[in-house]
């Protein structure tokens, strides 16, 4: 059972709350007087009606007397009873100079307690000490200990904390189980058994074989279906009252059913961090389709993909077409996205020489950036724009570019609310060369990163090099910072003037006077960008460099037969 406890055995790891300084406590005196020197300075008088020998002096260097006295109780702590679910407050007060407060439970076992979770410790300037518990269960009844203490002595209190007033249980709590079904959680004074009743059917049944007061029950292999749940008192048989009606769908064997129906998995297309990616095709209508088997748990959230992709349409974002929960195993999602068969785009374009040109570079330049408009123009910062998630679809007249890989995206929101409050981890070594030097320095994420990125990757698809990159991660982490890059003229004689300045406007340090996707788009180098074919063999070095070791380029064996 997760637990809020400290499992530090020792009382120094009991949490401390401190006084504020100049506050007025009075004591009572503890052997092994400290001799730290105390720099505190309070002026004469504040610890009134202390004894001569519970208090010590020293002048400062200003000639200030401090005077230290030793805590004395001046409140005990007194019992408490609550029920369960409700918040328990033990109390205390002591008179001291310059103290602080700690909480242990002494019975019936003994651990120190820290401030966090359920558990609110605190010491307020006139010296009244406070433990309060939130959500009380019947694991939290016991002897709680309270230790005031400065340097020179202690005062503890302790008092009894009774969690339930005995009768009939309380209600049991119930949710989904990740992988199926539904967990029933109780934790009581006295033993209980757990019935539950499928609504419609009136028939109460035992789902425990013996009684417990505290249990957490995984009941997985219940059938589909609307379920109370009560808790019996073994001790008087008194029944509590009835948990409110549950769905349980089953296990999600109804989704995995309905997914088997529907689709016919194919070949292995793709892997990232969070996600396996699959062909498969939709048995009713033919469609071939990507599946994108998301494990829940490591950070990535396929039903906020789902709910972004899902959302509208944009020739250059790739569409999500549905999402199954539960499939193809419990705690993992299968998102079906529109599949896109012509790969990675520098991958393509690096391997058609005819037609990568500057013309080209600008055609999927305007693509990306009209893609990434849109995400913003809809409140969702991609936040991981970079070669191995900008896709090629060579079906329609024109090559199209898609975005893929919104597992990273946060929904911005008015005034980037959602943004900020998402916790970003740094960048992963693939991702670090298109960071953006708010991102190298743990800033809050928002839409200016993938301008930045779109910058980078304009960079790379003119020339195969990539800006920032070099040596360590460290000095590509300053380089990023420090906006340390340049046009080296053996690489950049060919390109054309325009497109520096507007990867120059990109890169821009300072968010705020970053081009965004929208401005962008109406540098006039995307209607000028001349035919003259690019030489890819630096950008083939480029994605050998970043393609993982023993990775060939499975999505160019994706193409249907039907496209040639
Ligand atoms: N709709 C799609 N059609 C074709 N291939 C796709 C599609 N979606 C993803 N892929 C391929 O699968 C790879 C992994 O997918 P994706 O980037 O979405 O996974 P991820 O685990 O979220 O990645 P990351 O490591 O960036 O977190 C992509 O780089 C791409 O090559």
């Amino acid at each position: 059972m997760p637990t809020e406890w400290s499992t530090g055995e020792h009382a120094c790891d009991a949490y401390d709350v401190a006084a504020p300084v100049g506050s007025a406590f009075n004591v009572c005196t503890r052997q092994g007087l400290s001799k730290r020197p105390w720099g505190l300075k309070l002026r004469r008088g504040a610890g009134a009606g202390a004894s001569a020998a519970s208090a010590a002096a020293e002048p400062g260097a200003d000639g200030v007397v401090t005077e230290l006295r030793a805590p004395e109780l001046s409140e005990p702590a007194a019992d408490v009873t609550v029920a369960p679910g409700a918040s328990a407050t033990v109390s205390c007060r002591a008179v001291a100079t310059r103290a602080s407060a700690s909480w242990r439970k002494t019975a019936p076992e003994t651990r120190a307690l820290r401030h966090g979770g359920r558990f609110a410790i605190s010491l307020s300037p006139d010296g009244l000490a406070t433990l309060t518990i939130h959500a009380c269960r019947a694991s939290d009844a016991g002897v709680y200990c309270c230790l005031v203490s400065n340097e020179l002595g202690g005062v503890q209190s302790s008092a009894r904390l009774t969690v339930g007033a005995g009768g009939a249980p309380s209600v049991p709590a119930v949710r989904a189980h990740p992988g199926g079904g539904l967990v029933v959680q109780w934790d009581e004074p006295a033993p209980a058994h757990l019935e539950y009743c499928r609504v419609g059917e009136g028939e109460w049944r035992r789902a425990t074989e013996t009684p417990a007061a505290a249990n957490t029950l995984a009941l997985e292999e219940l059938p589909a279906g609307q379920y109370s749940f009560r808790l019996i008192c073994s001790r008087s048989g008194a029944p509590g009252p009835a948990s409110g009606p549950a769905a349980c769908g089953g296990g999600g064997a109804w989704q995995r059913e309905q997914f088997a129906r529907r689709y016919s998995v194919e070949e292995e297309i793709g892997r990232g961090r969070t996600a396996r990616v699959l062909a498969a095709r939709d048995t009713g209508t033919g469609q071939r389709v990507a599946l994108k088997q998301v494990v829940a748990g490591r950070g990535a959230d396929a039903v906020r993909e789902y709910r972004i992709l899902s959302r509208g349409a944009h020739g250059g974002v790739v569409r999500a077409l549905a999402l199954f929960a539960e499939v193809p195993r419990a705690g993992a999602h299968s998102l079906v996205l529109e599949l896109v068969g012509g790969g990675p785009l520098l991958d393509w374009a690096a391997g058609a020489p005819p037609l990568y040109t500057q013309q080209l570079v600008a055609l999927h330049t305007r693509q990306l950036l009209s893609a990434l408009d849109w995400l913003h123009n809809n409140n969702v910062a991609h936040l991981d724009v970079r070669p191995e998630n900008i896709l090629v679809e060579l079906g329609g007249a024109t090559p199209q570019l898609k975005l893929v890989d919104l597992g990273s995206a946060v929904e911005t929101g008015e005034g980037g609310a959602g943004a900020a409050g998402r916790e970003v981890l740094p960048p992963a070594p693939a991702q670090l060369e298109f960071a953006p030097p708010e991102c190298v320095l743990g800033r809050p994420p928002a839409a200016a990163w993938d301008a930045w990125a779109a910058g980078v990757f304009l960079y790379v698809f003119l020339t195969g090099l990539s800006p920032f990159l070099d040596e360590s991660i460290e000095e590509t982490t300053a380089n990023i910072i420090k906006c340390d890059y340049c046009f080296p003229p053996e690489h950049w004689a060919g390109v054309a003037e325009r497109a520096q300045a507007l990867i120059r406007g990109l890169l821009e340090p300072a968010p705020a006077r970053r081009l965004a996707p929208r401005a962008a788009l109406q540098d006039p180098w995307f209607d000028e960008a001349p035919t003259t074919a690019l030489s890819a063999t630096q950008l083939k070095t480029f994605l050998d460099r970043r393609r993982p070791a023993g990775h060939g380029n499975a999505l160019h064996s994706l193409r249907s037969p039907n496209d040639t």
